[in-house]
């Protein structure tokens, strides 16, 4: 079957809660909960209350879910002219335009009820904030007008470690900055690595993605220094005594193996090196959380 014959047929087949749930990227908000758990459970000594981290996790997850159904709105025309993302619901027109924005505001409103009810005020603001920061300024505005889209608007999605230490202790703890800017430095070459191996498909759109903009080697060579920064920042935990021996055997591991990857890709430019490393940044990202969290308990 043609790619147009399998997205004509996908349009017409019946709409399912499948495709409402794919529109909440629910694999990446998945990850992000996991860093919101973490986030909760290394903010103070002790275990957080069951409902804080059941509240917490339902109302960050409305919200993420909420900005990246506008994603889908917003790009369903750029996503139509790529094969990755041909696919998508709002793309082929399985979901409408209204009907994706309202299960969008649905769930926003709803996370907001939760985090403002049962959360504090200052999460409910901040993750109102990551979904203005995500689905208005990196998608509407940033991805289309500069190659740095993702260095700028990767803030929002390095946000849920913060929103979780938050619903825990209401404060803006400087730790908690360290994890975000250990997402923050993790995003570029996390997506840039994606971009390389996908470049041909971005070149058909008006995005303007590092690779295409600047080409693989530029680009290869902002995901090494990224990924030096991204390192320094992993190991800052140690310097601020957040984390002890565990983490940072963990964290300098992982992030070598990072290294490995990136100096790979930027001294021979493959884009199978390149689908390789964007796969490794989500491993690494993960394991990364689950040292933390291991090093936290261990020690307390
Ligand atoms: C603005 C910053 C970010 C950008 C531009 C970005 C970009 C992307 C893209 C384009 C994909 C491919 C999706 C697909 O295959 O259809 C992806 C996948 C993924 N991203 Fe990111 N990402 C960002 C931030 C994050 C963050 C903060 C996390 C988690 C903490 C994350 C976790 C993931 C995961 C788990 C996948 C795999 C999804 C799957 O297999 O379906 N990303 N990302
Ligand atoms: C409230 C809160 C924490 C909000 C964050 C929401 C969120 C789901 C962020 C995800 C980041 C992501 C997958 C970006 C890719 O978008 P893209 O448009 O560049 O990639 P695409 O082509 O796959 O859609």
């Amino acid at each position: 079957m043609s790619n147009e014959t399998s997205t004509a047929s996908m349009a017409q087949r019946p709409i399912t809660w499948r495709d409402y749930f794919e529109l909440t990227k629910p694999k990446v908000v998945a990850l992000m909960l996991l860093t919101v758990v973490i986030g909760m459970l290394v903010a103070e000594p002790g275990l957080p209350g069951l409902g804080v981290v059941f509240f917490g996790n339902l109302g960050i997850a409305l919200l993420s879910g909420s900005a990246a159904v506008i994603n889908h709105v917003v790009d369903h025309e750029v996503d139509q002219r790529m094969a990755r993302t041909r696919r998508r619901p709002v793309a082929t027109g399985r979901v409408s335009t209204p009907d994706a924005l309202g299960f969008s505001v649905s769930l926003g409103l709803a996370g907001m009820i939760v985090l403002i009810w049962q959360v504090n005020m200052l999460t409910a603001w901040l993750t109102l904030a990551s979904l203005v920061g995500y689905a208005v300024i990196y998608t509407l505005f940033l991805k289309r007008a500069t190659p740095q889209n993702i260095v700028i608007g990767g803030l929002a999605g390095a946000m849920p470690p913060l929103l979780g230490w938050t619903a825990v202790t209401g404060t803006v703890d400087p730790n908690a900055l360290l994890l975000v800017l250990i997402i923050f430095a993790w995003t570029p070459p996390h997506f840039w690595a994606l971009a390389i191996h996908r470049k041909e498909e971005y070149a058909q759109t008006d995005i303007p993605m590092l690779p295409v903009t600047h080409g693989n080697r530029f680009t290869e060579l902002h995901i090494l220094l990224y990924t030096l920064m991204m390192i320094a920042a992993s190991l800052m935990p140690v310097a601020t005594g957040m984390s002890g021996m565990i983490y940072l055997v963990g964290a300098t591991l992982l992030g070598l193996r990072f290294l490995q990857y990136s100096v790979r890709l930027w001294r021979g430019d493959d884009r199978r090196v390149a689908l390789a490393t964007f796969k490794y940044s989500i491993t690494y990202l993960m394991l990364l959380f689950v040292f933390l969290l291991v090093d936290h308990f261990v020690r307390f």
